[in-house]
């Protein structure tokens, strides 16, 4: 669980995440520019974007994982965020089990563990050590341990990446299905666009560290910007639609003095 900085200053409408003109800097390179995003309870919220183009720096800025150099970024109070890694490393000489793995995922709720478990179909891996499950299975307890925090905004870094067709169409089948049950919001990295258009409320397109367009999946693929990214993209097989409540108060997040700069 990572909660991020806390002011109790009232913000503009019931978002879980309002982001504006967040940029961030390494050394000389500018990794964001001027970059706003918002995301809505309920809400699947997809990074596209070729490689390079910010998109894991964003999703960790967004998250908290990152400092920001300039910019704004505004979180509900006591935000809980799960995050489920691009890259997770396992130490071979450290023998661990997914029960185990799960367990120092922090949360003391183990009803919640459970149910998590039960969520993301990995009763059957709990005894199994971690270094040995397969790309798929591993996506699926480390999607188990984001949801046992029991969070509001539910982060994936290319959750599908190495995943073969139906196993990438049943785990964003089985993510649309959790954020209508636990009623989170999705931030998520695809390079899928197909399922992208398919399962997103909200598609960001980003080239090198900027916007390059947004929308709604259906207008995003008219945007000249975005067909000179990806070319033409055939229609999408289905897109859900989402509804949320505005409620309100958001908290900012302070852009870091001490964020790594080189
Ligand atoms: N700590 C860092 N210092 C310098 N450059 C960095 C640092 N972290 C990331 N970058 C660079 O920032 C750019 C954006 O990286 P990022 O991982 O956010 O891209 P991405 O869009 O997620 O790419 P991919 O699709 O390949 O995963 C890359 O060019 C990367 O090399």
């Amino acid at each position: 669980m990572f909660r991020l900085k806390k002011r109790a200053t009232p913000a503009p409408d019931g978002l879980l995440l309002h982001g504006r003109q967040l940029t961030l800097r390494r050394g000389q390179r500018v990794l964001l520019r001027d970059v706003d995003v918002d995301l809505a309870e309920r809400e699947v919220l997809t990074l596209v974007g070729p490689n390079g183009a910010g998109k894991s720096t964003l999703l960790r800025t967004l998250i908290g994982l990152e400092g920001y150099h300039q910019g704004l970024l505004l979180t509900r109070p006591g935000l809980r965020v799960g995050y489920v890694p691009q890259q997770f490393a396992v130490d071979r000489n450290l023998p661990l089990t997914v029960d185990r793995l799960l367990s120092l995922a922090g949360g003391r709720d183990s009803f919640a563990r459970r149910q998590a478990v039960e969520d993301a179909g990995v009763g059957h891996l709990l005894r199994q050590a971690v270094q040995d499950l397969s790309g798929g299975e591993l996506r699926r307890v480390l999607l188990a341990r984001a949801l046992s925090r029991k969070p509001h905004v539910l982060a994936l870094d290319e959750p599908a990446a190495g995943l073969d067709h139906n196993s990438q169409t049943s785990l964003y089948s089985l993510i649309q299905h959790l954020r209508d049950r636990y009623g989170f919001g999705v931030l998520v990295i695809s390079h899928d666009l197909h399922l992208v258009m398919a399962a997103s409320d909200q598609v960001v397109c980003l080239g090198h560290g900027r916007v390059c367009c947004r929308g709604e999946p259906a207008s995003v693929q008219e945007h000249p910007e975005y067909r000179a990214l990806f070319g033409e993209l055939g229609p999408a097989t289905a897109v859900f639609p989402h509804a949320h409540s505005h409620a309100p108060v958001l908290t900012p997040v302070k852009p870091r003095s001490n964020v790594h700069n080189g």
